[in-house]
């Protein structure tokens, strides 16, 4: 399994459990790690033959920008559901770091992995 990266993918959004961060739009950052094939591309050369970065990137951007959870966990899965369902991905390792929401920490957040590594 070959990996396509995308790394510090900054969005803000509506996100939080209290009252004030559903008035407030916060940034949250995605790295991301997307299990898939590069062989075929690398003997083409060619963008269809492979996973355009640029389009998961602005389909996690518009996704997440649109979206109002309460929690990072439920951004994370939704998240990774969209990726699997609509490119050709069959694993990844999400990390949503939300910073700045806890005053003594950098950041806090989630890291999942999910389907299947070939
Ligand atoms: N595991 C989680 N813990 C907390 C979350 C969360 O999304 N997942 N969220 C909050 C608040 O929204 C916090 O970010 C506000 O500072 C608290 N704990």
């Amino acid at each position: 399994m070959d990996i396509v990266f995308i790394n510090d993918l900054e969005v803000c959004t509506v996100i939080g459990v209290f009252d004030w961060e559903r008035e407030i739009k916060q940034k949250l950052i995605f790295n991301l790690e997307l299990g898939t094939d590069i062989q075929q591309s690398a003997k083409t050369d060619q963008l269809d033959d492979t996973l355009d970065y640029k389009a998961v990137s602005h389909a996690v951007y518009d996704f997440v920008e649109q979206s109002e959870y309460q929690l990072v966990e439920t951004v994370a899965e939704k998240v990774a559901e969209m990726i699997l369902r609509d490119f050709p991905v069959s694993w990844l390792s999400l990390r949503l770091d939300k910073p700045g929401a806890v005053s003594v920490a950098r950041s806090v957040g989630v890291k999942i992995e999910r389907g299947n590594r070939l």
